[in-house]
């Protein structure tokens, strides 16, 4: 006689937390969708999905709004808690941009003088980079287009990336009125050499998607362009070769003529870019993890996380706090810049006026700031 004996309730429980308050197919918003997993023949398996949470504001380069972390929280939360869901796959609409970071027409026009409110905010993004790197499903960033800023924080704090090659990657913190305290500063000494974190975090220089494959920063990078029925690299960037007159130049911007040629190409077939390689490959490693244990898989995959967590979590709360003072001082003045860029011409302050002003120990008052601004045109 076995147990049958036993009481048992045989009727399956919903474990999820959200109703999708904040997900919608309208922009700006957070699509989140179960997709049937996929045998390599394109076969559909039955009652096994991947969860895409994707990010909709295409005009703003897929920079999140408040509502949006919202959404990116519900949707890893709901893949977390879903046991028909294998993996979580985060990515963004259109060819341009996978994010940019934090919405700047809401940071200037409505978080900056306001640092309490922005601390609720930041509140919120903490817990969108708590719900990525918690969600007991592997997270694949599918890169389709710039990761910038808050884009490359939420970016880097998913298990694994693979990139269109039209991608580029960086932060723009300190030239905007912000720091890359949303995860970068505590995730890229582990992606990339500290020499190369250093610079990268707070150069506000972009790199080139090939460039942080090579750097080993991302998994794999794919072209997205295809010209006349041919897959096309990016034309901006050198990849044919490695070395030039002793210096490393793959993945580096084509200079001259090159590069001119190059950008010109790009505007022509952007807007059209094609991603079945790039879906191919997050197909491919899905599949891969589809035929391994769940448990010894997502149990391995934290304890990688872990190594990032350990900054990230000694550090955000004080992210936190220093963030939301500063919307009142450097923050007010770039995101208001770049806010304003249309207004006056210019995206940022006069950097050296305001080292002089700082120089000085003159007061942070609206005198002192509209000296660095830029003027409304005619
Ligand atoms: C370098 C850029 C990312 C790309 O430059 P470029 O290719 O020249 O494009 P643009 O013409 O600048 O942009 C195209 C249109 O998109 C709008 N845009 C771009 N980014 C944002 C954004 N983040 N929010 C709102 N709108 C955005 C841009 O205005 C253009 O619109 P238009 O109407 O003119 O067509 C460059 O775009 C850039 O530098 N963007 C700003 C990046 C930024 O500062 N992000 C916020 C940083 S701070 C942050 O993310 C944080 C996260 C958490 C922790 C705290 C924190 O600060």
């Amino acid at each position: 006689m076995a147990l049958e004996w036993m009481p048992r309730d045989n009727e399956a429980k919903d474990h999820s937390l959200h109703r999708n308050p904040y997900w919608s197919n309208e922009a700006p918003g957070v699509i989140f969708e179960k997709k049937p997993l996929t045998d390599p023949a394109g076969k559909e398996v039955k009652g096994l999905y991947v969860a895409w949470i994707t990010l909709n504001n295409p005009k703003q380069f897929n920079s999140y709004t408040t509502d949006m972390v919202k959404g990116v929280i519900a949707g890893f939360e709901n893949a977390s808690l879903d046991r028909s869901v294998i993996a979580a796959v985060f990515t963004a609409v259109g060819p341009y941009a996978f994010c940019t970071g934090g919405n700047t027409k809401e940071y200037s026009e409505y978080y900056s003088k306001r640092p309490d409110e922005y601390g609720q905010y930041m509140e919120l993004f903490n817990h969108m980079v708590d719900a990525i790197l918690g969600c007991h499903k592997p997270v694949i960033c599918r890169v389709n287009g710039m990761r910038v800023a808050g884009g490359q924080e939420i970016g880097l704090a998913c298990d694994l990336a693979i990139s269109s090659d039209l991608a580029i990657f960086g932060q723009a913190g300190p030239k905007h009125g912000s720091s890359p305290a949303g995860g970068s500063s505590d995730f890229l000494p582990w992606f990339l050499t500290m020499e190369d974190a250093m610079y990268n975090c707070v150069s506000c220089e972009m790199w080139s998607a090939y460039k942080m494959k090579m750097k080993g920063m991302i998994s794999k990078v794919v072209p997205v362009l295809k010209i006349d029925g041919q897959w096309v690299r990016n034309p901006m960037i050198e990849t044919d070769n490695y070395i030039k007159d002793g210096e490393i130049v793959y993945g580096e911007y084509k200079t001259g003529d090159a590069l001119a040629e190059g950008k010109a190409l790009l505007k022509q077939h952007q807007a059209n870019a094609d991603f079945e390689l790039l879906d191919k490959e997050v197909d491919k490693i899905v599949w891969r993890f589809a035929n391994l244990f769940p448990a010894c898989l997502v149990k391995s995959i934290e304890d990688v996380r872990q190594k990032k967590k350990f900054f990230w979590d000694t550090m955000k709360n004080d992210h936190r706090h220093w963030l939301a003072a500063n919307m009142s001082g450097e923050a007010f003045l770039g995101f208001g810049a770049f806010n304003t860029k249309k207004i006056t011409g210019q995206d940022t302050i006069d950097f050296l006026k305001f080292r002089q002003n700082v120089a000085d120990a003159r007061d942070w008052d609206m005198e002192m700031f509209a000296e660095v601004m830029g003027k409304p045109k005619e």
